[in-house]
């Protein structure tokens, strides 16, 4: 079956002329309407039309074009980003695009790291989730209208993780009724906000608030840094960008101080806990209601891992249709490398999980608005186990996006570390994701302690019931029980590849619990037992989070069949949902084997079965590509582009490189000449 339309998208950049041979027969061999699986994917016919017409309108729009990015100076991508910005607000207006959602989609399809992105994503946040009614009539509006440019300040030169150690202080001063903020350390330096460098006007500070030498704990508060009228830092405001990083170059990351700097008591935002004119304090509902806006950005995190992995597969697969190596025998055609075992091997598995990540992201958004709307009824309820899954299953997905993206670029050959393959700049601006809004590894110790406490508790109190995807902890039997997947066929129940992923992850958990009793029983008490299998419970965040990834995935699937989507759809998605279940297994095979759960009996069946999803998928991996739908301007890659015309857009693109602007070299005849010419 043919794709039954072609994707509405121009070549923008690549070289025109007729599409690479291989890549049409590759799209006229699918198995599945491509459109389908598009329309599948953004929600909708609609919704792809829409989103469609908005990536149409940025790929075609000079002002955002991508092609020079690696030949500017930091300082030249930092002014390009303002001016994509501003090109930004005039499409705004003039298209009519005053919606949250437009605004996103349009902010998606200029895929950049704006120095917005903080206002957007985490100051406006900040301010509709901590703000009391006033306080948001009074900021919104001149948010919203950019008359003010915000950002999120917490993290400091000295912490980061440990919000609890922030040094930077407000201290309240009743006879004015203002806040005093000041950085009474080096330490206490703000560092790294996104555009607070050098774009931010204001914004939202935590430090420790203190009231009467009474400690309060860490606060957020609305700070103004920068004069409205000619964007000179305040008096006692120290500001400045904290200098070059590992990529990044569009975002003015910043440092902050503060000398004693005032702001006024209404300053503080007050929705959950309050300072009254006399100084009395009012503690919040809960005490970690002010870390919201990082759940929220936590939950965003997970929902963009799936579309970057994709990117980065559409690249690797695209480029591997039309590269071609070796002849298997000599006098025949050279293969294109994606018919090689290997190749399948290292990219079809990324492109299931960039699926699977689909799903979650639907599921965490699906989990995020149900936890808003129980927060607006003051119930905090939630709270707990939107933290602990959000923890989890952002560290899980932006550590295997990251090194999925790396596999994709190795995958590439030589040509993938050229910067014209789109992937080194892909992975460089997205593995800090693993890092901010809480090291994976840190969040990953957040999750692992709300499963080790559900456990303790099922343990304690037989019968007691836990939700949905923690409730297996309440089921000790399951782990006497065994796999029984003794063929290949067996393998692709889903039933039983959730049996595995389900006993792998409770007996991680049972077994750090019971070596925390052990190594309190041999002297430790309970602080210094947990550190002593700290890297055991990463390794629990991670099997229940892949559990939970792999349980969306087959629910998605099953809810997907029971509305009517169409046979070769479910069929293509329950092929990708095997590879995902089955690659993590083989991946992980230590940790199933370790306890008996597979023998020899199972693993032959298990890689026999995953060379037959490599050779199901191979027919399909274009189309299953192309329903990402990406326009040449998103993947900004040579190698990825949607013609195929891979080797004449890499020659022109090179054409641009500032060093071909000459035939002689600079710098020829102060150091190659010489040597050249002198006498032997
Ligand atoms: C839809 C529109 C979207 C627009 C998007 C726009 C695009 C934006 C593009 C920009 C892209 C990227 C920009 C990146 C920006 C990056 C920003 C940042 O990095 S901001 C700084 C982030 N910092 C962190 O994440 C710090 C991590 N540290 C922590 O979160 C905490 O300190 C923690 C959790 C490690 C420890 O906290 P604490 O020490 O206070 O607590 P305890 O460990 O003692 O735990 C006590 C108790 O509380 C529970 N807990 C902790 N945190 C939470 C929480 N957030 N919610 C609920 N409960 C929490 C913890 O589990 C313990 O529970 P207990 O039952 O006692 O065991
Ligand atoms: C590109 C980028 C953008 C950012 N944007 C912002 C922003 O807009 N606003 C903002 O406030 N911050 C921002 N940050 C800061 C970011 O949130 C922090 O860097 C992040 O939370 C990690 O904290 P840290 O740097 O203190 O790491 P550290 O905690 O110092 O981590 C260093 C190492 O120590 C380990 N470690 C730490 N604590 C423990 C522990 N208890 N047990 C065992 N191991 C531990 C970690 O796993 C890690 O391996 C940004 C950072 C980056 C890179």
């Amino acid at each position: 079956m043919s794709s039954s339309s072609k994707p509405n998208l121009p070549v923008t950049n690549a070289v025109n002329g007729p599409p690479n041979a291989d890549l049409v027969r590759e799209r006229g061999a699918a198995s599945f309407p491509v459109r389908d699986l598009t329309y599948l994917v953004y929600g909708g016919q609609e919704r792809t039309e829409h989103l469609e017409r908005i990536a149409n309108m940025v790929a075609s729009d000079p002002v955002f074009r991508k092609t020079d990015r690696f030949f500017l100076s930091r300082t030249e991508q930092y002014r390009r980003s303002l001016e994509k910005v501003r090109h930004y607000k005039e499409l705004i207006a003039k298209h009519n695009l005053h919606s949250e959602l437009d605004q996103q989609d349009l902010r998606q399809a200029i895929d950049e790291d704006l120095p917005i992105g903080l206002h957007v994503g985490m100051f406006i946040p900040t301010i509709v989730g901590q703000g009391t009614d006033e306080q948001q009539k009074k900021w919104l509006p001149l948010a919203r209208a950019y008359k003010i440019i915000g950002t999120y300040a917490q993290t400091e030169l000295g912490h980061g993780s440990f919000i609890r150690g922030l040094e930077t202080v407000a201290t309240y001063d009743k006879s004015t009724q203002e806040f005093v903020l000041n950085s009474p350390t080096l330490t206490a330096t703000k560092w790294w906000p996104g555009a607070l460098g050098k774009t931010s006007t204001h914004c939202v500070v935590f430090a420790r608030l203190v009231i009467s030498d009474r400690e309060c704990g860490v606060h957020p508060f609305m700070v103004q840094l920068r004069s409205l009228e000619n964007h000179e830092p305040l008096k006692g405001i120290t500001v400045g960008d904290i200098g070059p990083k590992f990529a990044y170059e569009t975002m003015d990351n910043g440092f902050l101080r503060f000398d004693h700097v005032r702001i006024p008591r209404d300053h503080m935002l007050m929705r959950f806990a309050q300072v009254a004119a006399d100084g009395t304090y009012s503690t919040p509902p809960h005490s970690k209601v002010s870390y919201a806006t990082m759940v929220f950005m936590r939950a965003y995190i997970i929902g963009t891992a799936s579309s970057t992995l994709a990117k980065a597969v559409t690249i690797a697969v695209r480029y591997s249709c039309v590269r071609k190596q070796f002849p298997l025998r000599s006098g025949e055609p050279e293969q294109q490398i994606l018919n090689y075992q290997n190749q399948q091997a290292a990219l079809f598995p990324l492109l299931a999980t960039a699926y699977a990540f689909h799903f979650t992201g639907n599921y965490i958004r699906q989990m995020y608005s149900d936890f808003v709307r129980g927060m607006r009824a003051q119930d905090f309820s939630v709270l707990p186990e939107m933290h602990a899954t959000s923890a989890g299953l952002k560290s899980l997905t932006t550590w295997i996006a990251s090194a999925g993206i790396e596999t994709c670029r190795a995958s590439c050959g030589g040509h993938g570390y050229s910067k014209l393959s789109g992937l080194p700049s892909l992975y460089a601006n997205y593995i800090p994701a693993c890092t901010y809004e809480g090291d994976n590894t840190v969040m990953c110790f957040q999750l692992a302690r709300y499963l080790l406490k559900l456990y303790g508790k099922a343990q304690a109190k037989p019968g007691l019931r836990l939700p949905g995807n923690v409730s297996y902890l309440e089921k000790s039997t399951l782990l006497d029980e065994r796999c029984d997947a003794s063929t290949e066929e067996l393998w692709l129940d889903p039933a039983r590849q959730l049996h595995a992923y389900r006993n792998r992850a409770l007996r991680l958990v049972a077994n750090c619990a019971n070596r925390l009793v052990a190594e309190m029983q041999k002297g430790k008490d309970e602080v210094l037992a947990v550190e002593a299998i700290k890297s055991d419970m990463v390794k629990v965040a991670k099997a229940h989070s892949y559990y939970v990834v792999l349980n969306n995935f087959v629910n998605a699937i099953e809810q997907l069949r029971a509305s009517g989507t169409s046979t070769p759809i479910l069929r293509v998605l329950k092929t990708l949902c095997d590879l995902f279940a089955l690659h993590f297994i083989q991946a992980d095979l230590g940790d199933f084997l370790e306890y008996g759960y597979l023998s020899s009996l199972h693993t032959e069946p298990l890689h026999a079965q995953i060379r037959r999803l490599l050779e199901a998928i191979r027919p399909d991996a274009v189309a299953l590509v192309d329903a990402f739908n990406f326009t040449d301007h998103a993947l900004g890659s040579a190698l990825g582009v949607h013609n195929g015309r891979v080797y004449e857009t890499l020659f022109e693109w090179a054409q641009q490189e500032p060093l071909n602007k000459t035939q002689v070299a600079p710098g020829y005849h102060e150091y190659i000449k010489p040597f050249l010419l002198a006498k032997m």
